[in-house]
């Protein structure tokens, strides 16, 4: 059984005068009564002291303190001011709908309100005192913060206990003294759900999922707006568009506006891997059916995808003989395990991107034409960088937004001049492209502000690395010449086929192999 200590509170009022306080504590004292707390103000003293067990005792040292010359007045009071505002401010605290967490220099946690009980599933009285890394390990922003003393913003944090995993947003501060050293660390969190709730409620489910497709020229507006009417529907989407243009962003967004939202998107690119590979990744294999499976087998991403949605990115880049074996899933609606003759019912809404043109590829016999009209039942035209110039200012200010959190820094712009300069460059890498321009200016800039200074164009330097044969043909030793052919041939197939993927297979070498040989050249492609 715990045994609560219980207090006697007193008010007492009197005149203003030197000492008072002093002649008060002494009666309390010759009584021998512990003093639990004191507050001073001007003529009024409260005492805080351990409750007297005789109500006779009690009359006697009220009797005792009115006996003091100057004391008016003598009344038991329930609370003294500061506990007043403690427990005002902690049902306050404990009624906010977020978690309110504090740490001292040691670690220790001082504060933990309701809701963070429900976000950690302990109890206050469990973890108050204690250190908080038995909570969350040794991860978490705030055990950072104490160390850094660096704030923070709506992290995502998602972490395990032996027991449980948390998973939320938090913000965090840190609690300085007055030589600016941080001695305690407050954050706040919210559940993820509820969070994803909450920002639903405010914003609706377009300009949700379009949130991180920037741009409202009216060509990308008039895409969304084609995106939004069509996303419902089952039917098969074939996203055209140069690289770089956000064809990936656009299919995960018809994703989450259809109704399949709460089931699987998955994404391929058909140029990442050689055909056996796709074949396996696609329909999956039963155990033992090649040299090489896995003893288990292995589930496709068709079958991954069965009820959501299969994104075939780079589908011009497909074999012929997969092309078949793509058309005849869409025409039956079954799959069929590589080694297994059992045919499977899958239900997958499929959107195809590709940048090539389809089109020339069929009358070069290198793409089918039955596939082509299966695929092509809702074209989707994402405008290229070059057509909507209108949006380079926001999607540059979006980029210096985002990479500032990556890159821990804090710019505030671009001036003008630097996106008049944007304005002008033909952007065949597109917005990814764009990306890169304004990560590389943000490393070279030491202002606020980018400058026109800060630009580094990627194609504008390729120039650089051509050799001029007439002066050099005899100079060059054999190495020299074998090494500017090689860089010939990366710039060329790097500009022609804007993936290095994609130059590594026009080049017939692996994609490791070209990574590696660009920066041994220095050639600067992203
Ligand atoms: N409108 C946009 N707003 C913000 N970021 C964008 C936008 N469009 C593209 N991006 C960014 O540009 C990069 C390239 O986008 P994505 O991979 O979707 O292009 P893609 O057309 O599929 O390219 P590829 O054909 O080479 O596969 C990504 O980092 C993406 O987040």
């Amino acid at each position: 059984m715990i045994f609560m200590k219980t207090y006697l509170r007193l008010e007492i009022i009197s005149c203003d005068r030197m000492g008072m306080v002093l002649d008060i504590l002494k009666k309390v004292y010759v009584n021998n009564i512990s003093i639990h707390s004191l507050e001073v103000f001007p003529n009024k003293v409260y005492v805080k002291v351990e409750t007297l067990e005789e109500e006779g005792k009690k009359l006697h040292i009220i009797k005792n303190l009115l006996s003091i010359n100057g004391v008016l007045k003598v009344q038991e009071i329930e609370l003294l001011s500061y506990e007043k505002n403690e427990r005002r401010l902690r049902a306050i605290i404990d009624a906010v709908q977020d978690g309110i967490l504090a740490i001292n220099h040691n670690g220790e946690v001082e504060l933990f309100n309701n809701y963070c009980e429900k976000i950690f599933h302990i109890k206050k009285e469990n973890i108050v005192g204690k250190n908080i890394k038995e909570l969350l390990g040794f991860g978490g922003p705030i055990i950072n913060l104490l160390k850094t003393g660096e704030n923070y913003d709506n992290i995502e944090v998602f972490t395990k206990n032996a027991k449980n995993s948390f998973h939320y947003i938090t913000s965090g501060r840190s609690v300085k003294d007055d030589k600016g050293k941080t001695i305690a660390a407050v954050a706040s969190l919210k559940d993820i759900d509820e969070a994803i709730e909450m920002s639903n409620a405010i914003t609706s489910k377009e300009e949700f999922v379009f949130k991180n497709i920037i741009g409202n020229s009216s060509s990308i507006t008039k895409t969304k707006e084609i995106c939004i009417a069509v996303a419902k529907s089952n039917s098969t989407i074939l996203l055209r568009g140069e690289s770089g243009t956000g064809k990936e962003l656009f299919a995960s967004a018809i994703h989450k506006l259809s109704a399949r939202a709460d089931k699987n998107f998955i994404a391929i690119n058909c140029a990442a891997l050689p055909d056996n590979l796709i074949e396996s990744e696609l329909f999956g294999y039963v155990k033992g059916s090649f040299t090489g499976a896995t003893k288990n087998g292995k589930t496709g991403l068709f079958k991954a995808a069965d009820n959501g949605t299969l994104f075939l990115d780079e589908i011009g880049e497909l074999s012929l003989p997969l092309q078949a074996k793509l058309l005849r899933v869409l025409q039956e609606g079954t799959i069929r395990k590589i080694g297994s003759s059992v045919e499977e019912k899958v239900d997958v809404r499929i959107i195809a991107a590709t940048n090539r043109n389809l089109e020339d590829m069929i009358k070069n016999n290198t793409f089918r034409e039955d596939l082509y009209y299966r695929l092509n039942v809702i074209p989707i035209y994402i405008p290229s960088l070059r057509d909507r110039i209108e949006d380079i200012s926001m999607l540059v200010n979006y980029f210096i937004k985002i990479l500032n959190k990556q890159m821990g820094r804090n710019i505030k712009g671009a001036e003008m001049e630097f996106i008049e300069e944007l304005v002008k460059f033909n952007w065949p890498g597109n917005i990814r492209e764009l990306k890169n321009v304004v990560e590389r200016a943000m490393n070279l800039c030491h202002g606020s502000f980018l400058k026109r200074e800060n630009l580094i164009m990627d194609f504008q330097k390729t120039t650089n690395y051509e050799i001029d044969s007439k002066n050099h043909e005899f100079n060059f030793k054999l190495k020299d010449v074998v090494e500017a052919a090689e860089k010939k041939a990366l710039i060329s197939a790097i500009q022609n086929c804007k993936s290095c993927r994609n130059a590594a297979k026009a080049l017939g070498v692996s994609h490791t192999t070209i990574i590696n040989k660009l920066n041994k050249y220095g050639i600067n492609f992203h």
